[in-house]
């Protein structure tokens, strides 16, 4: 069945602090989706289905939050949908909500993701011993540390490479007015003489642990004519269990299945060349040249060479998270909906300070669980096949 063209015609996100205290988790959904409509322009008549996404309920101590925020979403009298698929979930959400309308279900749908992890403890929350499941261990960074390690085995990248992301990814964060960290002063020497916290991720190389939240507007051809519009060319979401005899948690099956399934429906053969702009899922600095490999933007064990180069930060080739990033900002649930909002402001022409001169074709990317979900999109200035 063809599917309906759809486009993204407002975006909205909260400012990201360690603590909201000033708002509730339903009024920190609110603010995102209040920004997202004005953005758009249109008005709770208009939404006919909302699709929430957050990241596991333990993160706040709240099961099923959908129940009690049903009504500060605005879904009262409406469809709304929780999606979950652990960190990747904000991506999830936008793409649960794109296919809704390019299936012709809907003609204008709100997407919202949030995380309040100052609600509880989200270190904790991933520490625990799931019945039947491997434990994590430390956290997220316990956990991935390992990965780093061997990616760094396997490439020969020098060890400078992750400093080198981080640096520029929170120099990012200081032309975006929402991140919740701004270092314009930071710099490569400052990261490698940060703490060590997990071996060989240093403090300046991890994200912070984040309260926000995003919203986009998702629209069928009718409403988004004539409007300021992102284009959604293609989207992809792939799944893989934790473990698995033979499984490659440094470039992982699902990943690169769902990047040949992307590039495959978006007509783009040579991503390199082809995207203007990626805000991909950086949440510890190594996973920059990790998951250039795993996308196709290079050949395997090459990616810190676009790092190294320059190459991803802004006026290179491919800028890689203009925005700051996960590095800046992790609210986690809606970490992935920041990557696609802020992929479609830069093809809107939207990203203000952090804007990549001329972006027509953005890559939104996340990941999550133990780098077993992954969803991606790719949006651009014109409608598909325009090019
Ligand atoms: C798929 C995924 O998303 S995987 C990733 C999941 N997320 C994580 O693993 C979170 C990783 N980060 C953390 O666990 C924590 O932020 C740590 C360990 C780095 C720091 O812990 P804490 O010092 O207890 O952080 P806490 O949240 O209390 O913040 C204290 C201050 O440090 C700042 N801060 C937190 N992390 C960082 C960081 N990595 N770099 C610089 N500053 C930071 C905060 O903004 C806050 O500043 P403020 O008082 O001015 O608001």
């Amino acid at each position: 069945m063809a599917k309906q063209l759809a486009a993204v015609i407002g975006t909205g996100q909260t400012h990201h602090t360690a603590k909201r205290q000033d708002v509730s988790m339903a009024g920190l959904c609110r603010e995102a989706i209040d920004r997202a409509m004005a953005d758009a322009g249109v008005d709770w008549p208009e939404i006919d289905a909302v699709v929430l996404g957050k990241a596991p309920d333990l993160f706040e101590g709240v099961m099923m939050p959908e129940l009690f925020l049903a009504d500060a979403l605005g879904a009262t009298g409406k469809p709304l949908l929780r999606v979950h698929t652990a960190g990747s979930v904000g991506g999830s959400t936008g793409n649960v909500a794109a296919s809704l309308v390019q299936s012709g279900v809907h003609r204008t749908v709100l997407a919202v993701a949030f995380e309040k992890q100052s609600e509880s403890n989200a270190m904790w929350a991933l520490s625990i011993l799931p019945p039947f499941s491997m434990p994590v261990g430390a956290g997220a960074g316990g956990y991935f540390a390992p990965h780093v390690r061997s990616y760094i085995r396997r490439s020969g990248a020098p060890e400078h490479i992750g400093a080198v992301v981080a640096a520029k990814d929170r120099r990012n964060g200081a032309r975006n007015p929402y991140a919740h960290l701004k270092q314009p002063d930071i710099t490569v020497e400052s990261v490698r003489s940060s703490p060590m916290l997990w071996d060989p991720i240093r403090y300046d190389e991890t994200c912070p642990s984040s309260d926000g939240a995003a919203a986009v507007v998702i629209a069928d051809e009718s409403v988004a004519s004539g409007r300021p519009a992102a284009w959604i060319h293609a989207t992809a979401m792939r799944t893989e269990p934790t473990t698995f005899a033979g499984r490659d948690q440094v470039n992982p099956q699902a990943g690169r299945d769902a990047a040949a399934a992307l590039w495959r429906e978006a007509g783009i053969t040579d991503p390199l060349s082809e995207v203007d702009v990626a805000e991909i899922y950086v949440p510890f600095s190594w996973f920059e040249p990790m998951w250039l490999e795993n996308l196709g933007f290079s050949e395997l064990g090459q990616g810190w060479k676009l790092t190294e180069a320059g190459e991803t930060a802004l006026g290179g080739r491919l800028p890689v998270n203009p925005s700051g990033g996960v590095l800046s900002s992790n609210p986690i649930g809606a970490s992935g909906l920041l990557r696609f909002a802020e992929a479609a402001m830069q093809v809107m022409g939207r990203a203000g300070e952090h804007q990549v001169d001329g972006a027509r074709i953005a890559l939104g990317h996340a990941y999550g669980g133990g780098s077993q979900y992954f969803s991606l999109w790719v949006v651009g200035a014109e409608r598909p096949g325009a090019r």
